[in-house]
């Protein structure tokens, strides 16, 4: 039984409509690939904190109204001790227009035309709650970045 190491991430979904916001990375770690807007929590921030200050430096929104949390994802990797712990929110209003940063190239996308071969493999099966307002929890075990050994999801009522 592996002892993994606990490191704390945020991701961020920005809504108007029947469209919803993404990142496409630029560089770092998930480059080449649209995702929410996140990263890790630092030291001294709340986990919503840190969502805020993600969406507002990888997007160049400001969040309005606060953020509710959607789902929670674990990641583990093959030969690997880190477990990352993803909380996903959903911004209740933004302020401001999307903005290229160093990070992130942001774009709206329709929600009937998510770009999932340029995400994360595991986005194509939680998205779909997150898209029609569920709760979810997840746990994805990773063999490199592309490949998916197991997986455990389900959508729950609360979090
Ligand atoms: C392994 C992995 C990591 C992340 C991640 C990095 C930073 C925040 O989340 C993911 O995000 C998504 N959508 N799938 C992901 C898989």
């Amino acid at each position: 039984m592996t002892v993994y190491t606990r490191k704390l991430f945020t991701l961020a979904f920005i809504r108007e409509g029947d469209k919803v916001l993404l990142g496409f990375k630029k560089r770092g770690f998930g480059q080449g690939r649209w995702n929410a807007f996140g990263g890790k929590v630092e030291p001294g921030e709340t986990t919503e904190e840190g969502a805020i200050r993600e969406v507002r430096e990888e997007a160049g929104v400001e969040v309005v109204g606060g953020v509710e949390k959607v789902g929670e994802l674990e990641f583990t990797f093959e030969g690997d001790t880190t477990l990352m712990h993803v909380i996903v929110y959903h911004a209740r209003g933004y302020t401001g227009t999307p903005t290229e940063s160093e990070e992130m190239k942001p774009q709206w996308f329709n929600v009937d035309n998510i770009p999932y071969t340029k995400m994360w493999p595991d986005d194509e099966l939680w998205y779909p709650i997150y898209l029609r307002g569920g709760k979810f929890r997840g746990a994805f075990h990773f063999r490199g970045y592309d490949q998916i050994l197991s997986q455990k999801l389900e959508e729950v009522q609360t979090l």
